[in-house]
């Protein structure tokens, strides 16, 4: 229909006489001559000129501008833009510099009287300028990770239909059945790359919050975008929204979700799949991160789904990996070999039973036979020590059945069985009791203890606990932060064994490669790379994973190892590119103001 012609200095397009002004098509004409310009222009200054414009022509004018946080800026607009733009008179006449900006919302944020109302915040400041939003959250990821994240995104998850403002993320419902994929198609951005859904039966250790778990979807985002520069248009939180069998929340009349049982069975599996293809077809290759779904799902759908899509389980295979990136942390400070290890899991669920199949992968590694490696890992489920002799364990479970007398409590297995290590993934308070913690310390001259539940009311044992039961010789982690405390004159830090290490590094691992499928492997090699990045000194101290702010390094590190294995397996979409690192470092979205002129 067209016919492009160009001679490096003028172009030509042919086109039918009844096209020539058809404005509907001047976009799609707009594509076809950039790209050939691209192809076939001896000056790519001119093309690159030209993409620009493109960009600059799809932004907002005058008052949409400020409406819209994909492109406002708020009080830093130049004056070259407010013209441009027509925004003249509609924002104040001084402009600030983002570090200005960033000094006013620090000042706002640090006078709420609490984390809730610092959440309720930053939620603003994310729906009105997303380029502020992250810069805030990037530079000063140690003081707002806990309010954007574990453990308030807990509380504001809990509270979703009372504090809340604006939609975020797509919501789909047992009414969407045979309409999925237009529900997905509703959204905005066209490039989807990565989505984490939840269906909100396990939200943390808190339980079945039904949509209003959406708070964790869209916290998981925010975090691959501040902590792995995976730009915030490329991402898409949806809430499964099957129903919920919490009867408090279903009787609060500000709940936001259907009001009705969970659905299950067939009808379940029949909207998950429904889910899962209609991704292929809208964002064919997209990632799709499960999170927080109840055990009895989630060990299905992964296993269902991670050889077909694009797929992992970050509360099996994320939580997982920074147990093992923790247990080798621990290990740079005793000296000891990980198939030595004797480690009791506290829970029996998806980051227990998660944890330990990579920890046996990681034993088998170092040369472990895979049995042998299996009677290393112990477990502990809410009725007792998991033994051959119990009958009603499940296929996870059985495989870390060990012939043993049973035990019923945590206090006389770790006086029976003596373990190096004990990993809290319960999901219970207090379990890590000041019995327990003495008996690791007896045993033990440095007791591994990890209390990973979340958010910090679940937590097996505070930090404090941990230190002040074994004389300060524990080597100590937990999956929601702990503020430093005083422990025999000293400041104690301790590090946050959490996923948040791992997932983002992976997914951009996964994005880069264009990898088909996530494999176990990429798990460890993440997990090994998180590992190597504790600097000494913080070793010293007593932190097993590195600094937060260090985290754009580490998830860049994570990102090379994961696309390094992609390759390797064959499971890359994307060629090869001559220097990985550079061109995952080329990927990551920096929070900075473009110029719109
Ligand atoms: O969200 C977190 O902090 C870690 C996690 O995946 C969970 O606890 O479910
Ligand atoms: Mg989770």
């Amino acid at each position: 229909m067209y016919q492009i012609e160009y001679d490096g200095d003028h172009m030509v397009i042919r086109c039918p006489r009844r096209l020539v002004g058809d404005t509907s098509l001047s976009r799609f004409l707009g594509d076809i001559v950039l790209q050939s310009l691209m192809e076939n222009a001896q000056s790519a200054e001119t093309a690159s000129r030209m993409a620009r414009q493109k960009r600059l022509d799809e932004i907002p004018k005058g008052i949409a501008l400020l409406r819209n946080p994909d492109f406002n800026k708020g009080t830093a607009f130049t004056e070259e833009e407010k013209d441009a733009l027509g925004i003249r008179g509609l924002v104040p006449p001084r402009v600030h510099t983002i570090q200005e900006q960033i000094r006013r919302v620090l000042e706002n944020l640090r006078r709420k009287p609490n984390n809730l109302e610092k959440y309720i915040f930053l939620t603003g400041l994310q729906d009105r300028n997303k380029t502020l939003f992250y810069r805030v959250l990037l530079d000063n990821i140690e003081e707002l990770l806990p309010i954007v994240y574990t453990p308030t995104v807990g509380q504001a998850c809990q509270e979703y239909g009372h504090i809340f403002r604006r939609p975020r993320g797509i919501y789909i419902s047992p009414h969407d059945r045979g309409r999925v994929v237009k529900v997905l198609r509703n959204w905005p951005h066209k490039n989807v790359r990565i989505i984490v859904v939840t269906d909100g039966e396990r939200i943390l250790g808190l339980g079945d919050l039904g949509a209003d778990g959406m708070g964790i979807p869209v916290g998981k985002l925010a975090l691959y975008t501040a902590c792995a520069g995976i730009h915030h248009s490329q991402s898409l939180p949806v809430a499964l929204d099957v129903g919920t069998d919490n009867e408090a929340l279903r009787d609060d009349p500000l709940y936001i979700g259907v009001r009705r049982p969970r659905l299950r069975g067939p009808e379940y599996d029949a909207l998950v799949e429904e889910f899962v293809m209609a991704v292929q077809h809208v964002f064919p290759g997209a990632l799709i991160q499960f999170e927080d779904f109840a055990n009895r799902n989630a060990f299905r759908l992964l296993q269902r789904y991670r050889n077909r899509v694009c797929c992992f389980n970050d509360d099996i295979q994320g939580t997982a990996a920074v147990a093992l990136a923790g247990l080798y942390g621990a290990l740079r400070l005793t000296g000891g070999r990980l198939q030595d290890q004797r480690i009791l899991f506290m829970g029996a669920g998806e980051a227990g039973l998660g944890a330990g199949e990579l920890v046996v992968s990681a034993m088998t590694a170092e040369g472990l036979d895979p049995q042998e490696a299996r009677s290393r890992c112990w477990f502990m489920d809410s009725k007792g020590l998991i033994v051959q002799a119990r009958d009603d364990l499940n296929e996870h479970k059985r495989v870390f059945a060990h012939p043993h007398p049973f035990v019923a409590d945590l206090a006389s297995a770790v006086e029976t069985l003596r373990p190096t290590a004990l990993i809290g993934v319960s999901g219970v308070a207090g379990l890590f009791n000041e019995g327990v913690l003495r008996t690791m310390a007896r045993i033990n001259d440095r007791p591994i203890v990890f209390a990973l539940s979340n958010p910090t009311s679940n937590a097996e044992c505070t930090a404090r606990e941990a230190y002040e039961a074994t004389d300060g010789r524990v080597i100590f982690a937990s999956g929601s932060p702990f503020e430093p405390f005083t422990y025999k004159g000293r400041t104690v830090r301790t590090g946050q064994g959490n996923n948040i290490y791992i997932f983002p590094g992976v997914g951009l691992g996964v994005i880069a490669s264009g990898a088909r499928h996530v494999t176990d492997e990429m798990f460890f090699v993440a997990a090994k790379s998180l590992a190597q990045m504790v600097l000494p000194e913080d070793l010293q101290e007593g932190m097993i994973f590195p600094r937060l702010t260090r985290i754009r390094e580490v998830s860049l590190k994570i990102a090379q190892a994961v696309a390094y294995v992609a390759y390797r397996s064959a499971l890359a979409t994307v060629d090869p590119p001559e220097d990985l690192e550079a061109y995952i470092q080329s990927l990551a979205y920096v929070p900075e103001y473009e110029s719109y002129v």
